[in-house]
């Protein structure tokens, strides 16, 4: 058995592994950490959790909790894994941070877009970014994995292929995105009230997201080159799920065959990044509450541009299920162990 360390198991992401983790058969979570509710039940947290944890929420003492589990999981705000980490935790414990403290490689690019110092820059060059059906062999062999963004994560995989394949030019791209609210965490925001955002759809971040350099470096590797995007979220009166419409430029006439060729070479042999049937576009609805990444493409030959799409729930594959992917990749054991939920629907 793994045991198991969550840091920010009391909010949405932390709930989400502490779910995922109830049907994992190689893991046991052995401690609940919690900034807030320390000494209280994990359930009255999370009444979903009635007589299914019974266990109490402790601190955040990374040191103490490296003596005790295997592996431990950050899912807390920006920052905070950096300011606990240190060379001894990592000698004794594998760690997978679910905020973007080790995603981007360059220190400078993620202190001015995120606007706190790094505590910790020596560990980014060793971080292996936890993009599953592209650095897996990494993910293997890391004992620090930086657990992916979950607009980056959707983006990423949806228009990874034609980079990979040389079809469209790179700095042509656009990202158009959509969230649902549990992306933002659970802690109260004025923007996240009921009626700020029901009945409501509306752009934040405008060429500012924090996002837009994890994008843009993971497409970049791709690509072999630096390449800059336009990259615009949107929130949307949903739990959960995010939507991606990307758009680029072709670089030459392909065809539906040609492309879905492309998709094909990198993906006909993931579980958890669906191509759908031609013509067929994404929905959040038919990936909620599950690990799969649903993509697609359609061809425009009036403008020889091409937009591709892509589903998934922000929770999960966009970052507790990934999380735990990551995990299962670490130790050794089967990929999909504890993540093969069949989406919700309706
Ligand atoms: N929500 C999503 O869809 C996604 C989230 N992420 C990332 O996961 C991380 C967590 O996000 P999310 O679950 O949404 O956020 P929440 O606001 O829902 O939860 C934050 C968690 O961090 C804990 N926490 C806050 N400050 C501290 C502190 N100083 N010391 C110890 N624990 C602390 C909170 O504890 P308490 O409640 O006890 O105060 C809570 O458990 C973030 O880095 C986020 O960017 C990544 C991808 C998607
Ligand atoms: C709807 C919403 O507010 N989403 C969050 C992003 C989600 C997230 O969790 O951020 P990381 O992936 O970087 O950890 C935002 O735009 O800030």
């Amino acid at each position: 058995m793994i045991r198991v360390g969550i840091i920010g198991a009391t909010g949405y992401a932390g709930q989400e592994i502490v779910r995922l983790l109830m049907g994992h058969k190689e893991a046991k979570i052995q401690w609940y950490g919690s900034r807030s509710y320390i000494d209280k039940r994990y359930y009255e947290v999370f009444q979903n959790m009635f007589q299914i944890v019974d266990d109490t929420c402790l601190d955040d003492n990374m040191e103490e909790l490296a003596n005790q589990v295997d592996v431990i999981f950050t899912a807390t705000p920006q920052g905070l894994c950096a300011s606990l980490i240190n060379e001894g935790i990592l000698s004794k414990v594998k760690v997978v941070d679910l905020s973007a403290d080790f995603r981007i490689k360059d220190v400078k690019t993620y202190e001015l877009w995120y606007g706190i110092q790094h505590k910790t820059p020596q560990f980014i060059p060793e971080a292996v970014y936890g993009l599953c059906e592209i650095n897996r062999e990494e993910i293997k062999k890391a004992r620090l994995v930086a657990n992916p963004g979950c607009y980056p994560t959707c983006s990423t995989l949806s228009i990874y292929p034609l980079l990979k394949e040389g079809l469209i030019d790179p700095d042509t791209i656009i990202i158009d995105a959509k969230s649902g609210t549990s992306g933002a965490g659970r802690g109260a925001k004025l923007d996240n009230l009921y009626c700020e955002v029901n009945e409501n759809i509306k752009a934040y971040g405008v060429a500012t997201h924090r996002h837009t350099p994890e994008i843009e470096e993971q497409l970049g590797y791709a690509a072999g080159k630096e390449i800059r995007i336009n990259f615009t979220p949107h929130l949307v009166p949903m739990n959960r799920g995010i939507l991606v419409t990307a758009y680029a430029s072709l670089k030459k006439q392909v065809s539906y065959e040609e492309v879905k060729g492309a998709y094909d070479t990198y993906y006909a042999n993931e579980t958890f990044v669906r191509v759908l049937d031609r013509d067929v576009c994404p929905q959040t609805k038919w990936v909620e509450g599950s690990n799969y990444v649903d993509v697609n493409f359609k061809i425009d030959p009036r403008t020889n541009r091409i937009i591709m799409m892509g589903a998934m729930d922000n929770l999960v594959k966009g970052a507790a299920g990934q999380a735990v992917q990551n995990m299962n990749l670490m130790f050794g054991l089967p990929e999909n162990e504890g993540l093969m939920q069949v989406p919700m629907f309706p």
